[in-house]
């Protein structure tokens, strides 16, 4: 039987890889395979770089957009080369790119990794470019994958929260009750800060399973201003990124604290933070026993998850395995489905969590 299969890419904030996920989609979707491929420290370091002003801005960016174009493109060659189905059954691409700059407040959210470099090295249909049309009807452009998780997630007898903890956490709310609507916006940081501190002190990319956090003590005045930040009060729709949760602001409250407080303990204040910021913005919803499933790279930070699930308010406390889905493959798998929401002419977004005018069918096409 001729199935309808697509292919999502997700480079996400973390810079930990690049997700490419194979899903076939008919009446229900279902997901075939993943893969995580590494991207070169150099582009790793490039992308850094633009994350932030920089100079020469424009010459550096057009260049890593081709460059990354062909990361992108190498990745799904090379995935493709062992998948368990006949390739002409794929669709399309739909690639996230990588976000070297969100800032939804001045209208504008730049992903890149050029589409056309992708749909002419693997001679396949690319979708791409999916938050600017979001933005443009008023939208936030983030977080999308709110629209796969009620796709997908959602129970029609249980209240569900999904919670994605990338280098980025988001949240979204699915009411068992369909007339009521499907909410969800970024919380703050997942594992960012963590990364970038333990990288600064130790050189490694996270912190294996939280243990430096755990072997810290929580600086409670340090965590208050973290707290403070007015980003956690905001009202939603709110989304964030390496804008506004980066080293030096970390440093600069630190600095502003006028004490001294051990790289440790620091690291334990992090994830504490991180977890209250999670868990506050869950128990301020009011489902009613809701179920709460966590993805992301965060789920392997059994210290975070500990913490988490003695603050949040829930009837029970899982990944999205337990739906189906490997907490690791959910946002490449949701690239995916917007693929195919592009190319079926549907909507992406869900005006309820990004802010958005109306729903709109989102992203650009690049035929093969
Ligand atoms: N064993 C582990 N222990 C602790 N943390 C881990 C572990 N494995 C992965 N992580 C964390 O998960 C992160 C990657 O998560 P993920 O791939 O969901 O991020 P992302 O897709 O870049 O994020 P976003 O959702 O913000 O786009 C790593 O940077 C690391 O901090
Ligand atoms: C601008 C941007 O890339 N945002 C990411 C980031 O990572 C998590 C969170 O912040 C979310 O808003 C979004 O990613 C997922 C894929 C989303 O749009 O739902």
């Amino acid at each position: 039987m001729k199935a309808d299969i697509y292919i999502g890419v997700m480079s996400g904030t973390s810079l930990d890889g690049i997700d490419v996920a194979a899903v076939r989609i008919d009446e229900k979707l279902s997901f075939i395979k993943a893969q995580c491929f590494t991207i070169p420290e150099k582009v790793r370091q490039d992308i850094l770089g633009l994350t932030q002003p920089a100079d020469n801005e424009i010459e550096k960016l057009g260049r890593l957009d081709i460059e990354l174009g062909h990361l992108f493109a190498d990745s799904i060659n090379q995935f493709l080369q062992s998948a368990p189905f006949d390739t002409r059954q794929i669709v399309a691409v739909g690639c996230h790119g990588q976000t070297v700059r969100h800032r939804p407040e001045a209208g504008f959210t730049l992903q890149i990794g050029d589409p056309n470099t992708i749909a002419e090295t693997t001679k396949l249909t690319v979708t791409a470019d999916f938050r600017r049309r979001d933005i443009a009807a008023g939208g936030q452009g983030a977080p999308l994958v709110p629209a796969f998780h009620n796709n997908v997630f959602r129970s029609a007898d249980k209240n569900r929260i999904i919670l994605n903890i990338g280098g980025m956490s988001n949240i979204t709310l699915l009411p068992a009750d369909n007339s009521k609507a499907v909410t969800g916006y970024d919380t703050g940081p997942g594992n960012i800060l963590l990364d970038a501190w333990i990288n600064k002190h130790y050189g490694t990319s996270y912190d294996k399973a939280g243990q430096w956090a755990a072997s810290g003590q929580v600086n409670q005045e340090l965590l208050q201003q973290l707290l403070s930040l007015p980003f956690f009060t905001e009202a939603p729709p709110k989304s964030t990124g390496r804008e506004q949760f980066h080293l030096d602001w970390l440093e600069q409250v630190i600095h502003n604290s006028h004490q001294h407080v051990s790289a440790v303990d620091i690291q334990a204040t992090l994830l504490e933070l991180t977890a209250q910021s999670i868990a506050a913005a869950i128990n301020a919803e009011n489902l009613t026993k809701p179920e709460l499933y966590i993805c992301g790279g965060g789920v392997h930070n059994n210290v975070l998850t500990a913490r988490l699930s003695s603050l949040v308010k829930h009837s029970h406390i899982g990944t999205t395995e337990e739906l189906g889905l490997h907490p690791d493959w959910v946002e490449a798998a949701a690239f995916g489905w917007l693929a195919h929401q592009t190319i079926k002419h549907l909507p992406g977004n869900l005006p309820s969590v990004t802010g958005a005018a109306q729903e709109r069918i989102l992203g650009g096409i690049y035929q093969a």
